[in-house]
């Protein structure tokens, strides 16, 4: 299962000062290396959505009738959404959460113990887009591809075997989730199984690979000025995000600017990755999302990043192409195009457009 990400990896190492994570604890003022303005990222300084507009992605209850209508025109509008009634229980949750607060309050020097190496995807670091940007990330991850037990051995010497128990019910309730709700997304567009093969509604799902992005974003001296995580597409098809009761994630709508995304408890925030935006043929937004920080409480959120495997090619449904128009895509594996988002960051999906004639 983990081949292709770690693989990718291999290829296009990241040197990350991985080792040099600060103690974030012990800053009382914001280096300037965390200070981050619109030269830094062009979105920085973008209009908040005002809170009054009451804009945000909706929140839909899977067990609605018309979910699936609900999922595709979020789908389609926010490339973001939120879910209630999704049947993942709540312990598991409390779980999850309980794992990532544990990890990351673990001293600095037994994180370390289990780092990311350079070439490596698993493991503690920062960001992996860091190196895409000049000023620093305010936040620390820890990425599980396969079985976590090594790295879960070296920073929880008698615990290891219950937090690996726990991530691995958790990525099974999310895989399971994850196919439900993309064919719920592609049913809305008339997509059938006739239409995709190669994703075929098993329960095995062996069609699908997987990781898990553990993230921490600690109280900040000066959270306006600081970020933390940068603006991104996530390249998956789709990404199913635990937040604890922090708000901190942000999405972006050119109409209207940053909206946050308030935690509601028990939901899971879903998004619209470059691969299915590519499968849709453009329909399902690639929502570009940020972490903001702030000044009173940790904030910490669980990534699941679900993809198909290696050698299946993701190519835009022909039915969802106009018979007068090219694709818009040309077809690629999750490996072709990771390697081309690891060099060319947020270019990547214009590498892979098809150019139309006019
Ligand atoms: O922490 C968040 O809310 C966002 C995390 C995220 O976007 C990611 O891990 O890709
Ligand atoms: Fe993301």
């Amino acid at each position: 299962m983990p081949t292709v990400l770690t693989d990718v990896f291999r290829g296009h190492p990241i040197h990350l000062p991985h080792t040099h994570q600060p103690d974030f604890t012990s800053l009382s003022e914001l280096p300037d290396s965390y200070t981050w303005t619109s030269k830094d990222d062009p979105l920085f300084t973008a209009p908040p959505s005002p809170p009054d507009a009451g804009e945000s992605i909706p929140l839909i209850d899977l067990n609605h009738p018309d979910a699936a209508n609900q999922i595709g025109r979020a789908c389609r509008t926010w490339g973001a959404f939120q879910i209630a009634n999704h049947g993942v229980p709540l312990e598991l949750l409390q779980g999850i959460e309980f794992l990532t607060g544990s990890l990351f309050q673990l001293p600095v020097q037994r994180k370390l113990k289990a780092a990311r190496s350079d070439t490596g995807f698993s493991g503690y670091g920062v960001a992996r887009i860091s190196s895409f940007f000049n000023k620093k990330m305010w936040s620390e991850g820890f990425t599980i591809t396969g079985s976590p037990l090594n790295d879960f051995r070296k920073l929880w010497p008698q615990l290891h075997l219950n937090y690996c128990d726990i991530v691995e019910q958790y990525e099974e309730q999310m895989q399971k989730l994850a196919s439900k709700l993309m064919w719920l997304s592609l049913n809305s567009l008339g997509v059938t199984e006739e239409d995709i093969k190669w994703a075929t509604v098993s329960s095995d799902l062996n069609w699908a690979q997987s990781a898990l992005q553990l993230n921490h974003y600690p109280v900040c001296p000066e959270p306006d000025r600081a970020m933390g995580l940068a603006p991104h597409t996530d390249s998956t098809l789709l990404t199913i995000l635990y937040q604890n009761n922090t708000a901190g994630l942000q999405v972006f709508r050119d109409d209207f600017g940053w909206v946050t995304v308030p935690p509601v408890p028990g939901s899971l925030v879903v998004n619209v990755g470059d691969l299915f935006h590519i499968l849709s043929n453009g329909l399902f937004k690639s929502v570009i999302h940020r972490a903001r920080v702030n000044q009173t409480r940790p904030r910490l959120s669980v990534a699941f990043l679900w993809g198909p495997r290696s050698d299946t090619k993701i190519s835009p449904v022909p039915k969802l192409v106009s018979p007068d128009e090219s694709p818009l895509y040309r077809s690629v594996t999750w490996t072709e195009y990771l390697r081309t988002k690891a060099t060319h960051f947020n270019k990547a999906l214009s590498m892979i457009r098809n150019h139309r004639e006019k």
